[in-house]
């Protein structure tokens, strides 16, 4: 092995250059500090290669097929099956082909240095690379360490299981060869996402979940997903244990309490675990494998120097909430470092407080379902008065409009003592773009009764709020607000 070693100095060391790690550095950078980011896989991450971009890309084409299902004028004119090859072709060019090369031009562009290697904290405020060549590289931090290096596949403890290596994301979203059956462990939104995939593209799926589906979103919406999945064929095992795995001659054997399952590929979708077990953590008092808890600057608790920031503090394990935190933690590392004042209250430009209560979710199945705040339940559980709102999507002229036979509801959570909304969930074709007016309104607190002047256009779906609204009621006392306010 190769010992040799060189130790340089820059502001911030940020490990992992995933989407979140991408973020931090820019945001750091763009406020004057020398930046170094630390890789060992690709730039980009998770999300760009195994996660987010090649699972959308194996579902929209379902998605699409079932639209123009759907659409009398097309139907009639369109097959009624996907092409696998296409489907994987177009899967490969989301990832493109698994190369990093554009991300990391992009990091040139954006004045933030790469170092590829496998990063280890090994001291307060310093970083050690172990370079693929074997060298090592020792970054001080003048001023701060960002940790983004992510999650990984969680493989519970299941005799059989970890020995009968099954598929993670990574094997699920990179498919070359389609299971004949392919069974799925978990419940979640890897699981129901990916079962969704693979049935729209021929394969036999069984899901194992040993609770219901997407526990922790409104039971509704989880249900229209069971129907759906099984209507499409899938069978879908609820409130089922896995015991015992067992992998011989290319088949899976799965002994669960609602009996034996065979098949050809298993994927466990049972969670994340912090990609923090071989980071040097125990150098500075840490324990390897854990979580890391940050503060709302994502600052790591009992640190001065150290941010946890993305999938690995566990606030929320999503691309999009990761990069907001990012925006949050790459400023106030560069305000920190010059000296600037820290704008840290409720909803400050460096903190990530939107994580306690508004971070929306889409999930891409068929039905989707489209998330943001608490469920009705956890309003609820936090002591609110709440008055819980639905409406069928159905009977919204535009979501009617846009296919045939269209089915789904919403929901809306009211704070009634504060007539805000806390929490929102659709679920029905193409509901996606539904979430953002939520989140909106609920980060902004905006008052129901300013709500009903945010006029949706007919006929589109988003009229499904002026419904929500119209099911909830003017009430004499929001009327009376609104003219007190005038
Ligand atoms: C199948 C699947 C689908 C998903 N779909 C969505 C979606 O549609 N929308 C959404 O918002 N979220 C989605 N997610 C979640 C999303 O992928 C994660 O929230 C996101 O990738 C987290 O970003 P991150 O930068 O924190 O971590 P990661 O993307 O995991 O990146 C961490 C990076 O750090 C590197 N690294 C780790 N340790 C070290 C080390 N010691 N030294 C150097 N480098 C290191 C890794 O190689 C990696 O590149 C999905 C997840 C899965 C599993
Ligand atoms: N569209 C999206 O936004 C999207 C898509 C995919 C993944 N993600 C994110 O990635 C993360 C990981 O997804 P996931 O589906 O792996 O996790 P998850 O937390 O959504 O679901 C985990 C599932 O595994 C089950 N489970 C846990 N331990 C188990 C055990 N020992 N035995 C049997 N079942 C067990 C749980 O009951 C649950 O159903 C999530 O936090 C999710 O937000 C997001």
């Amino acid at each position: 092995m190769d010992t040799r070693s060189e130790t340089r100095e820059v502001d911030l060391v940020v490990i992992g250059a995933g989407p979140v790690g991408e973020n931090v550095a820019d945001r750091a950078v763009q406020g004057g500090l020398e930046t170094v980011i630390v890789e060992r896989e690709l730039v980009g991450g998770e999300c760009s290669y195994w996660a987010c971009e090649p699972s959308k890309a194996l579902l929209r084409p379902a998605h699409v097929l079932e639209l123009a299902s759907a659409t009398p004028g097309v139907s009639e004119t369109i097959a009624d099956r996907l092409d696998l090859e296409a489907v994987l072709k177009r899967r490969d060019e989301s990832t493109s082909d698994w190369s990093d090369a554009s991300q990391v031009r992009w990091l040139e562009t954006a004045g933030i240095a790469l170092l590829r290697g496998h990063g280890r904290v090994t001291g307060e405020r310093t970083v050690t690379v172990e370079r693929p060549d074997g060298r090592t590289v020792v970054l001080r931090a003048r001023h701060a360490v960002a940790v983004t290096t992510g999650s990984t596949a969680r493989i519970p403890d299941i005799p059989g299981l970890a020995a009968s290596e099954p598929w993670t994301n990574r094997e699920a979203t990179a498919v070359r060869t389609l299971p004949r059956h392919l069974a799925i462990l978990g419940g979640g939104v890897v699981a129901t996402e990916m079962a969704t995939a693979y049935r729209s593209l021929g394969a036999e799926v069984t899901v194992i979940a040993r609770g219901d589906l997407l526990g922790g979103m409104e039971p509704f919406a989880a249900e229209a997903v069971r129907e759906a999945l099984q209507h499409a064929g899938a069978t879908v095992l609820l409130h089922t244990d896995t015991q015992s795995v067992e992998h011989q001659d290319d088949e899976y054997v799965i002994r669960t309490t609602a009996g034996t399952i065979t098949a050809d590929r298993l994927l466990v979708a049972t969670g994340r675990a912090p990609a923090t077990g071989d980071l040097g953590l125990e150098s500075v008092g840490l324990t390897p494998g854990d979580w890391l808890t940050t503060d709302d600057t994502l600052l790591v608790r009992g640190t001065n120097w150290l941010y946890a920031v993305g999938d690995v503090n566990r606030r929320a394990l999503l691309t999009h909430q990761g990069k907001y935190q990012a925006r949050a933690a790459g400023d106030a590392i560069a305000a920190r470092a010059t000296g600037t004042a820290l704008d840290e209250g409720p909803w400050g430009a460096h903190v990530a407080t939107a994580d306690h209560t508004a971070v929306p979710q889409v999930v891409f199945t068929s039905p989707e379902v489209a998330a943001v705040g608490r469920t009705a339940d956890r309003a609820r559980a936090a002591g609110l008065n709440v008055r819980v709102v639905d409406y069928d999507l159905g009977w919204v002229a535009g979501a009617a409009l846009s296919r045939t036979g269209y089915r789904g509801r919403g929901r809306m959570v009211v704070d009634d003592d504060r007539q805000v909304i806390v929490g929102a969930t659709f679920v029905g074709p193409d509901v996606a773009e539904l979430v953002q007016t939520a989140t909106t309104a609920i980060v902004g607190e905006i008052p129901l009764s300013r709500l009903w002047h945010a006029v949706p256009a007919f006929p589109t779906v988003s009229e499904i709020w002026l419904r929500l609204l119209e099911t909830y009621g003017r009430s004499e006392s929001s009327i009376s607000t609104t003219g007190a306010s005038s």
